[in-house]
């Protein structure tokens, strides 16, 4: 598990100073993977470096299983890191190193045997589905295959806290849903708490089990994904929701949007509310997302019936809530894209401070 309690970074002093991470309180549990989503510059690599401690929060703690990590001496941290593994964009492997040698790095900055890195290196590699490209170098490796090498070697201090820092941004969606499928694997076998860091809405959906919303170095809203998905008040949950085109209600009726889940609501409550109201209810648009097992909903409905109380009450006594407004038509996420980062020699300096 991994709580971070009110945990602020500010750049510079006095007048020039800057918050960037201003008193963010989270926690993610073993076992669980916590999207952080928010716009360009809303501090996300930020918060990313304060919880592996490359950058050292001004104040605020950063508490692994228990343990604060952020008021360790140096010495004492270099060990303390260990705990928390963390994946980089794709290209961040080292060039003229293997996959195998690429994985070995932490292993060999630890000092352990060949002998063991080799046996460990192995294991990691067939755990990421990566065994026969042990010897390939990353330039012979899909974009996908080294992302799957970079998270073998997040893994080989065993953490049990893994960062996975804007790891599928510049993927492709199939390749992103490989690698998604892979941390809910490792997430499920190897019970880490996961700190999925990205500016990609629609990745949100199908690796975390809940979200924060980043904004201006705050965390301004943070749930269970299903939770946020069913609450018509939640900024995120409406970002978090695949666009819908409804179609035209037609003359005379209006559009109600719909949210709901399936613990509390009968999958036949179209028919339900309908034959409370005496009217066709006919269904304009819906999408349904299953989430850890609950089915979550969002449709848009079109009415003739003018009591809007009415109707309200209808959809309320199936477990629903209907909202009578525009159809919402706003483009998923609240994260503009950015380019992929490339590679660059800092990142390479950066991760082996986390190793050293
Ligand atoms: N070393 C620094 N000194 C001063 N300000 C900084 C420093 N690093 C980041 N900032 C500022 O902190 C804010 C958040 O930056 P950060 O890179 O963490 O945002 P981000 O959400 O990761 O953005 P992006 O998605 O564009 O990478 C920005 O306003 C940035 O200018």
């Amino acid at each position: 598990m991994i709580s971070l309690k009110q945990l602020t970074k500010v750049y510079g002093r006095g007048p020039d100073a800057v918050t960037v991470l201003d008193r963010l309180d989270v926690e993610v549990a073993s076992g669980e993977i916590l999207a952080v989503v928010g716009p360009s510059g809303a501090g996300k690599s930020t918060l990313a470096q304060c919880i592996n401690l490359l950058e050292r929060p001004t104040s605020g703690q950063v508490v692994v299983n228990g343990e604060d990590l952020s008021g360790l001496p140096e010495h004492r941290l270099r060990v303390a890191r260990r705990r928390i593994g963390t994946v980089f964009q794709s290209a961040s492997l080292l060039s003229r190193r293997t996959a195998a040698e690429n994985v070995a790095l932490p292993l060999e900055y630890l000092g352990v045997t060949p002998a063991e890195a080799k046996a460990r290196v192995a294991e990691l590699l067939e755990r990421v589905g990566l065994s026969h490209r042990a010897h390939h170098y990353p330039f012979e490796l899909s974009g996908g295959q080294r992302q799957r090498v970079g998270i073998a070697r997040a893994l080989a201090l065993r953490p049990s806290v893994l960062l996975s820092d804007e790891a599928t941004s510049g993927l492709d969606p199939e390749t992103t849903r490989s690698v998604v499928s892979l941390l809910r694997q490792l997430r499920d076998d190897l019970d880490l708490a996961v700190v999925f860091i990205t500016h990609e809405m629609d990745t949100v959906l199908h690796v975390a089990d809940s979200a924060a919303r980043l904004d201006r170095g705050r965390i301004v809203e943070q749930g269970r994904l299903v939770d946020l998905l069913t609450d018509h008040d939640s900024a995120l949950g409406r970002a978090l929701q695949p666009r819908l085109s409804p179609a035209d209600p037609g003359a005379g009726a209006r559009a109600w949007h719909v949210t709901y889940d399936s613990r509390a609501v009968p999958a036949d409550w179209l028919q339900r509310v309908s034959a409370d109201l005496g009217e066709p209810a006919a269904l304009l648009a819906a999408t349904i997302q299953n989430i850890g097992g609950t089915s979550t909903g969002n449709a848009t409905v079109g009415l003739v019936a003018p009591d809007a109380v009415r109707v309200e009450a209808a959809f309320a006594r199936h477990g629903l809530r209907a909202v009578l407004r525009p159809t919402h038509h706003a483009t998923r996420g609240t994260a503009p894209e950015t380019p992929p980062a490339e590679p660059t020699l800092t990142t390479t300096r950066k991760e082996a401070a986390l190793w050293a």
